[in-house]
């Protein structure tokens, strides 16, 4: 099985060098020259990768960890050839709603969606920090069959363990997209690390985040109440709480946000099932617009 991976960011690095550690075939895509990475590992030794690219070649399995956002513009150049081939599209973002697009430009391809606990921070242009590892947790959103399902659970074990393969994926991805509807924007809105977030100050902005959530979550199929959701946000907070949210450090860095693919996938849901999202509605126009919470 011949692995590609697309970019050379910072989770893709981390791909590029396990997969280097344990001399698995694979090639990297990426728009710029490809260049050598250090990586940092959680032992705080240095190891290098030194990718090689795709040239041209399409792989078997095809992982995407990009930004939300830029997860089609990368496909759309490469989709004509994709959909020649079975290649499994691996898609590993933050956020929700990438995925029924990537399936409407490639709809005979294998496509599958992961989520992970794994943090990788970028330090310098060449120079990428492995900051924790964590679970990782994949499942079929189309054309995934049997033998996929086996192989790509024995990649991901080696790969990024501990894995899971999930019969529904669709239920942790919206237990994930809870967690960074609240933390993201919050943390970013008032520039603080995720721990901040567990002041009293910001109790009522998470119970009416919360409340809001779960009821579109209902909607969906995915039944949680809000204290279910406000126990898992506040655990992630406790357990990140030294860390600044992603979300945190694109607005710090004047980069473009997830937030359409997080609370404005939730705003989008909620206006479809007539299901009023106001707190998260003024969250999307605030981190679009850069404006300060009035809260
Ligand atoms: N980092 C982490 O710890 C975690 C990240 N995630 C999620 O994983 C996803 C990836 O995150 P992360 O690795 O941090 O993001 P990065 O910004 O580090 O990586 C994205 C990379 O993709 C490159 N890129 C953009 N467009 C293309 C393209 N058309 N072709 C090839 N490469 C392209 C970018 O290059 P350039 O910047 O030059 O445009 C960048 O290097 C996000 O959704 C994030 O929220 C989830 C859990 C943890
Ligand atoms: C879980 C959390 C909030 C950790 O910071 C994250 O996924 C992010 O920063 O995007």
């Amino acid at each position: 099985m011949h692995i590609g991976i697309m970019s050379q960011g910072a989770i893709a690095s981390i791909l590029a060098w396990r997969l280097q550690k344990l001399d698995l075939p694979y090639c990297v895509l990426s728009k710029r020259p490809l260049h050598p990475v250090q990586i940092e590992t959680l032992e705080g030794e240095a190891d290098m990768v030194l990718p090689p690219g795709c040239n041209g070649k399409i792989p078997d399995v095809l992982l995407v960890p990009l930004k939300a956002w830029q997860v089609m513009t990368a496909l759309e150049p490469l989709a004509a050839k994709l959909r020649q081939t079975n290649t499994v599209i691996a898609l590993m973002h933050n956020g929700m709603g990438v995925a029924e697009q990537v399936h409407a430009l490639l709809p005979d391809n294998p496509l599958l969606a992961i989520t992970t606990r794994c943090g990788a921070l970028r330090i310098e242009s060449q120079r990428i920090r492995l900051t924790g590892t964590g679970l990782t947790q994949a499942g079929a959103v189309a054309n995934i069959s049997e033998p996929h399902m086996a192989q790509l659970s024995e990649l991901f074990s080696r790969l990024l363990p501990p894995f899971e393969w999930q019969q529904d994926i669709n239920q942790v991805l919206w237990d994930k997209l809870a967690i960074n509807a609240v933390i993201n924007p919050l943390s970013a809105l008032y520039q603080c690390k995720n721990g901040e977030l567990l002041q009293p100050r910001f109790d009522l902005l998470h119970e009416q985040l919360a409340a809001e959530i779960a009821a579109v979550m209902d909607t969906a199929g995915v039944s949680r109440s809000a204290a279910q959701l406000l126990a898992s946000i506040r655990a992630v907070e406790q357990a990140t709480a030294q860390n600044y949210s992603s979300m945190n450090r694109d607005v710090t860095a004047g980069k473009p946000t997830e937030i359409d693919f997080i609370n404005g996938f939730i705003k989008q849901k909620g206006a479809a099932t007539g299901i009023a999202t106001p707190l998260n509605n003024e969250l999307v126009e605030l981190i679009q617009d850069g404006k300060p919470p009035r809260w």
